[in-house]
């Protein structure tokens, strides 16, 4: 058994209810345990991945979120930068699936973060998993 930690970013709760309730079903259906830590947005979910990996207390991670565009050219950086550090992350061997959602709107979320349609979050949780296979097979 695996000790898996979800990071989530709470911006829109109620989509990362269902995120989380996918990505908890894989994780514990696989017989792996997971615990969950939240932080404001996804700008910040590669930082407390990072942190959280330097106490070897847990063996991935999966990121969890939402990112709905607005006016601004914001949503691009929010998307992209969390993206790129969570990448950057896995290149240096973490176990980390991305389960966070980047939508041109609420529908397109919803649709997504669902367990029963897209299930985004269960997808990120198996990820997870199989890098974290990997690295033992490689190890
Ligand atoms: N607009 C969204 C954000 N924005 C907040 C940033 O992620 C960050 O928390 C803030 O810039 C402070 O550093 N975050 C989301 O997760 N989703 C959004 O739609
Ligand atoms: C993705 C975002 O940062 C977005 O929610 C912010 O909205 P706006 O661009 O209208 O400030």
């Amino acid at each position: 058994m695996a000790n898996f930690l979800i990071v989530e970013a709470r911006f829109y709760g109620h989509l990362n209810d269902m995120l989380i309730a996918g990505a908890k079903a894989a994780l514990e259906s696989a017989g792996h345990s997971a615990e969950v830590v939240t932080v404001p947005g996804a700008l910040e979910v590669p930082g407390a991945i990072s942190m959280a990996a330097e106490s070897d207390r847990y063996d991935g991670f999966v990121a969890i979120g939402v990112v709905i565009r607005g006016e601004t050219y914001h949503f691009e950086i929010v998307a992209g930068e969390s993206a790129r550090a969570l990448m950057a992350l896995t290149m240096d061997s973490l176990a980390i699936g991305n389960g966070i959602l980047t939508t041109e709107n609420e529908t397109q979320a919803i649709a997504r973060a669902d367990p029963a349609q897209g299930d985004k979050g269960g997808e990120a949780a198996k990820a997870a998993m199989r890098l974290l296979e990997l690295r033992d097979e490689f190890a």
